[in-house]
């Protein structure tokens, strides 16, 4: 298990989220905006093809020295030589993780409900995604929003490092991280913009000041 996270602008892309600007490219754009760690979430694609976007996505983010986060798919994770992989309430345990990948060095676990924090679950994983803060379009199938007040009462209970997503933007990003986000988790805000280098600039510059 690894107990340091460092990072503080967590971009969560996908080829359709991009708006048919290459993913690659938003990709770098936000690394140089001030992303610091990237997931790759392909919900639809195979694996061959999931893997292959893996692939070409590592040698830009080798370039950065960015890590690599794989969405669900434990297979592609190993195989992509990711950093890491973010599951959630439907997905492989992150025990299970554990036991099939043990080179993992970031294992990210998704929290919709209160009692998954004392579970073993949560033990061994090393980030949280607090899910969602805020209700979302680009993803309909949560549970229910926590808002800040549901981000602050988390954050009494656990010292786990807490990554925020649902409607993370620069208009929020300094309030989530002041009620104790320790990372901000975005897709639409930084994939869907005209300049993803300029909206991350400006959502980390907002994480910044708050810290
Ligand atoms: C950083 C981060 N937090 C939460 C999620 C959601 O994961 P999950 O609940 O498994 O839902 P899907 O993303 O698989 O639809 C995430 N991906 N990343
Ligand atoms: C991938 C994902 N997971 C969520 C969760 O609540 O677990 S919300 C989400 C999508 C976040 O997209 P946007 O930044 O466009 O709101
Ligand atoms: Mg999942």
């Amino acid at each position: 298990m690894n107990n340091v996270f460092p990072y503080r602008l967590y971009l969560v892309i996908s080829e359709d989220a991009c708006n048919g600007q290459p993913l690659n490219k938003v990709a770098e754009m936000a690394i140089l905006g001030g992303v610091d760690i990237i997931q790759l979430r392909e919900k639809f694609d195979t694996s061959e093809v999931f893997l292959k976007k893996a692939m070409s996505l590592q040698e830009v983010l080798y370039k950065y020295n960015v890590p690599l986060i794989i969405n669900d798919n434990l297979d592609v994770a190993r195989r992509s030589k990711a950093y890491g992989i973010h599951v959630g309430n439907s997905d492989l345990p992150p025990t299970v993780i554990r036991e099939g990948w043990p080179e993992c060095q970031c294992l990210g676990y998704s929290i919709e409900y209160l009692k998954q924090l004392i579970s073993k679950e949560t033990l061994v994983s090393d980030y949280l995604g607090i899910s969602p803060i805020f209700d979302t379009l680009t993803k309909r199938d949560t549970v229910t929003q926590w808002g800040l007040a549901g981000l602050r009462q988390i954050r009494g209970i656990t010292d786990k490092p807490l990554v925020a997503i649902g409607n993370m933007n620069a208009q929020n990003a300094y309030d989530v991280m002041k009620a104790g986000a320790d990372c901000l988790a975005v897709v639409s805000a930084i994939c869907g913009a005209a300049d993803p280098e300029k909206a991350a600039g400006e959502i980390r510059g907002n994480i910044e000041r708050a810290l």
